[in-house]
């Protein structure tokens, strides 16, 4: 028997895995039990199968056998006390989803998969910080703000044009560089003050700015504001989270510059592994299975790296971001500069309402 058909030597469940470990019968490799993986998952009628090497000769199959992310749920306002990590979430395990603040973020979906609720779950637990005038957002909404816009009162500016965008982009990688500067020699990270906040740049669409933006120029300034943000910003507290509904490298070059990456639903496999590596796929992480009637559900890499977790972020409806944000409103709110002339793009010009920030 053990020649032809893997055998069973183990098995352990912790709600809502059970995972089996079997031992390779002869000619076997992981590969196959990758390749059938689907249509074991299917045979048992269960959410996902993830297929981990455990050893030479053995492979675990975990089993999700209980899906505890249907049932929607509200977006919530973080905890005070959290600065490094926000709960956007529920994961599938039931535990929170939290995410990290520090990392440049690109949360990839297709129209209706429920990228905003990402993005409000994330205003939403900045928003203590944002009272406390520890985080700055700033919003870009190239949909002439629609999404944005509601929310306003948490936001220190809001761009909703290409010209604008770019400007306080670039006003930003300028205000970056001179922390970098003051910061040389002192200190490798930034701590976040009141007198000193952390910026959270938050881009509704990425590709509106850096795909479909009608001015080549303007296209080639965001571009290298974006690349200089996320190359150099995360030390000095400067930070992206960006939503974007097509993660093909053509529409979004800096793709690989956002190191926390979160896959709502997808198009395709190949959109899948672009956004949450080929390993994703072998872990059963299929963006491209999400069903529609599960907008805000995805999976996301852990910074500390393993499996992707399948996830759910909470939902802000309309009132619940206007509420929040005249609760949590900012104090500092900023006029965006000017948009230098070309030639002149790298010296930013500063139009602040507030000093010394
Ligand atoms: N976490 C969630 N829980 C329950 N329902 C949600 C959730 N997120 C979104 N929805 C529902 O799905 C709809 C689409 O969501 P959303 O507008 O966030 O998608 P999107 O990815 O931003 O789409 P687009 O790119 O077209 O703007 C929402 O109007 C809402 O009804």
């Amino acid at each position: 028997m053990s020649g032809e058909v893997p055998v069973v030597v183990g098995a352990r469940a912790s709600f809502p895995f059970v995972t089996l470990r079997l031992r390779l019968s002869l000619g076997q490799t992981l590969h196959d039990f990758d390749q059938a993986a689907e249509a074991v998952r299917s045979a048992f009628g269960v959410e996902r199968l993830r297929v981990d090497p455990a050893g030479p000769r053995e492979v675990e199959l975990t089993f999700t056998v209980c899906d505890q992310l249907t049932t929607p749920f509200s977006a919530v306002v973080g905890d005070p006390s959290s600065i490094h990590d926000v709960m956007v979430g529920r994961r599938e395990d039931g535990g929170e989803w939290r995410l990290a603040v520090g990392p440049h973020t690109l949360v990839a979906g297709s129209s209706g998969s429920g990228k905003g609720s990402v993005f409000w779950s994330m205003a939403f637990g900045l928003a203590p910080q944002v009272r406390a005038g520890r985080v700055l957002l700033h919003g870009v909404d190239l949909k002439g703000g629609m999404e944005i816009l509601m929310g306003k009162g948490l936001f220190t500016s809001v761009a909703t044009s290409a010209a604008d965008a770019v400007a306080l982009l670039e006003d930003l990688a300028e205000r970056m560089r001179e922390r970098s500067q003051e910061l040389a020699g002192h200190a490798r990270t930034h701590q976040q003050t009141p007198e000193s906040p952390l910026h959270v740049v938050m881009i509704d669409e990425l590709a509106a700015l850096t795909a479909y933006c009608p001015e080549r120029d303007l296209q080639r300034r965001a571009d290298l504001a974006i690349n200089l943000l996320c190359s150099q910003g995360r030390a000095p507290g400067f930070v992206l989270f960006a939503c974007l509904q097509d993660p093909r490298k053509e529409v979004i070059p800096s793709r690989g510059l956002f190191t926390q990456m979160v896959g709502l639903r997808l198009k395709d496999a190949s959109e899948t592994a672009m956004v949450l590596g080929d390993f994703a796929l072998a872990s059963g992480a299929l963006c491209h299975r999400i069903g529609r009637e599960a907008p805000g559900t995805g999976y996301v890499v852990p910074e500390e790296g393993g499996h992707p977790i399948r996830v759910r972020a909470g939902y802000a409806t309309d009132d619940a971001i206007r509420e929040t944000a005249e609760a949590y409103a900012t104090s500092t709110t900023w006029s965006i500069p000017p948009l230098a002339p070309a030639a002149d793009s790298s010296r930013a010009r500063r139009a602040r309402t507030s000093e010394g920030l």
